[in-house]
């Protein structure tokens, strides 16, 4: 039977230079994110050299209302060890962030947690985050550019503390546990209103045909598809029915749009 070609879409990756950018990811020095995907989820690898800003996200409903744009949610999936922030160390008055914020003492409450590689840390809107030093991820969020920052280390980039104050959950706020769940072909790690984050590993063979948009990721090894050789992070979109079967050895991370990303409804 002649095989069906399926219009599997690659995606052109974007390399994307940040002050505290690294150069493990293949583009040189300073480049701190790599753009796989954008729509309908944006998929970011990225490669710190320092930290990043302490930031905030803002929810859907504060940014359509403040920026007339939806907020942002995101989650990583962790590539190297090494130190995160992920919210506060003990409940905290607005007056005293921002005191703090402004005194250069934030850091001193912020919680510090060590993450491993596979580990996935999933970051609702409000959580007060950084990522740190030599921790390069994976990253899957609504295609949303709504930063704010409370604090830069000194950097030279613009502060965006009321806002931030305005969104951000100032007490301590567990990572939420990962259950992974059987799906074909391989796991899904993470399931949010906003996307949900699956685990395919290539052992030989792997034939997956997705009921919503994916993304997919070569994280490692290779793989063929169509003939074509692939090597990481070679990334590509498929539509709701579409079946790829994948040959070789390697693992590939997958990200599709959740509930409010998609026509049959929004959720906050
Ligand atoms: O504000 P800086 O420090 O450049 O960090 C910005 C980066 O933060 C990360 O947590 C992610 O949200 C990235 O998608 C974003 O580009």
């Amino acid at each position: 039977m002649p095989l069906m070609l399926i219009p599997v879409r690659p995606c052109v990756p974007k390399p994307v230079p940040r002050i505290w950018g690294g150069s493990a990811l293949g583009y040189g020095p300073g480049i701190g994110e790599v753009w796989l995907c954008e729509e309908p989820l944006l998929v970011k690898l990225l490669d710190p050299a320092e930290w990043l800003s302490v930031q905030v996200h803002p929810p859907h409903a504060y940014a359509l209302r403040a920026e007339g744009k939806p907020g942002k949610y995101e989650a990583w999936y962790v590539l190297s060890p090494g130190e995160i922030v992920y919210g506060v160390k003990r409940p905290l008055g607005r007056e005293e962030a921002r005191r703090r914020a402004e005194e250069g003492r934030l850091e001193e409450v912020l919680r510090r947690v060590r993450v491993v590689p596979g580990q996935v840390v999933y970051l609702p809107a409000g959580v007060v985050h950084a990522l740190g030093p030599g921790v390069r991820v994976y990253e899957v969020q609504t295609p949303s550019d709504l930063t704010y920052r409370l604090y830069d280390y000194g950097r030279p980039r613009e502060l965006h503390l009321e806002k931030a104050l305005e969104v951000a959950l100032l007490e301590p706020t567990p990572i939420p546990p990962v259950r992974p769940e059987p799906v074909p072909g391989g796991e899904r790690l993470l399931k949010t209103p906003h996307f949900a984050l699956y685990r395919f590993p290539l052992r030989g063979g792997l034939t997956l045909r997705p009921e919503a948009p994916l993304i997919l990721t070569l994280l490692e090894g290779e793989a063929w598809l169509l003939g074509e050789v692939l090597r990481p992070p070679a990334t590509f979109l498929l539509f709701p029915g579409e079946e790829v079967r994948l040959q070789g050895e390697g693992l590939f991370l997958g990200a599709a749009p959740g509930l409010d990303q998609s026509p049959e409804g929004r959720e906050d």
